[in-house]
C-alpha cells in the first residue's frame, strides 16, 4: 500500500514509465524504470517516496538487488545515513559469498552475498526496481537467511500485479506503481 500524500506523485511517475514490447524476449513488456531515473524530477520524487517508507521501518541495512536496486538503495541510504549493502550476479562480488540459483520473467540467474557484509540478527529492507514472478526477491531473502539477518520488508517501485509472485515471497512487500504485465 502506498502513502496517500505521495498519490499524485505515483500516478506522475506510472505516467512516465516507459514500456518496450518483446523485450528482452518476444511476449515480454519490459518496464523500463532507467526513465524515471534519469530524469532528475522523478529520480528525486521516487527516492524521497522510498526513504518516507523505508525511514519508518527501523532498517539497519538496505540490501539492494543488482542492477536497478543499486539507483534506488544508495541514495536511499545516503538519506537515511545507513550502510547499503548488494546482492550481486554470480561471480562479481571478492571474497567469501554464499550464493542462490533462481528464475525470473526471461530466464534464470545466480545471486550472491558477501558473508561479511551483515551482521547477524541486522534488521534488513530489501530494495528493488520491480517485482514479477518473484524469483529475484526470493533469492535475496533466502540468501539473507543463510547469513542469518532478518528480513523486515521487501519495497519496490513496481509490481506487475497479475504474475503469481506472492507464492514465492511470503515476506511483507511494499510497492508503489501496480501494473498488470500486459497492459
Ligand atoms: O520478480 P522477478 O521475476 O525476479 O523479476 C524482477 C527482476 O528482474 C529485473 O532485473 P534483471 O534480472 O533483468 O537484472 P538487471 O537489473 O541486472 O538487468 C528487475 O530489475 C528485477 O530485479
Ligand atoms: N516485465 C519486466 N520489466 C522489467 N523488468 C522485469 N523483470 C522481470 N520482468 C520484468
Amino acid at each position: 500500500m502506498s502513502d496517500n500524500s505521495f498519490e499524485k506523485d505515483i500516478e506522475f511517475l506510472t505516467a512516465n514509465l516507459d514500456r518496450y514490447a518483446d523485450f528482452p524476449k518476444p511476449g515480454i513488456n519490459f518496464r523500463d524504470t532507467f526513465a524515471l531515473f534519469r530524469n532528475p524530477v522523478t529520480y528525486k520524487k521516487v527516492i524521497d517516496i522510498f526513504t518516507d517508507h523505508i525511514s519508518k521501518l527501523g532498517a539497519d541495512v538496505i540490501v539492494g538487488l543488482e542492477s536497478r536496486g543499486f539507483i534506488l538503495g544508495g541514495a536511499i541510504c545516503y538519506n537515511l545515513g545507513i550502510p547499503f549493502v548488494p546482492i550481486r550476479k554470480k561471480g562479481k562480488l571478492p571474497g567469501k559469498v554464499v550464493e542462490f540459483k533462481y528464475e525470473l520473467e526471461y530466464g534464470q540467474d545466480v545471486f550472491e552475498i558477501q558473508e561479511a557484509a551483515i551482521k547477524k540478527g541486522a534488521k534488513v529492507v530489501i530494495v528493488d526496481d520491480l517485482i514479477a514472478t518473484g524469483g529475484s526477491c526470493m533469492a535475496a531473502i533466502e540468501l539473507l537467511k543463510k547469513v542469518q539477518a532478518e528480513v523486515v520488508e521487501c519495497v519496490v517501485l513496481v509490481e506487475l500485479t497479475d504474475l503469481d509472485w506472492r507464492s514465492k515471497v511470503s515476506t511483507k512487500t511494499t510497492s508503489f506503481i501496480k501494473i498488470d504485465s500486459s497492459s
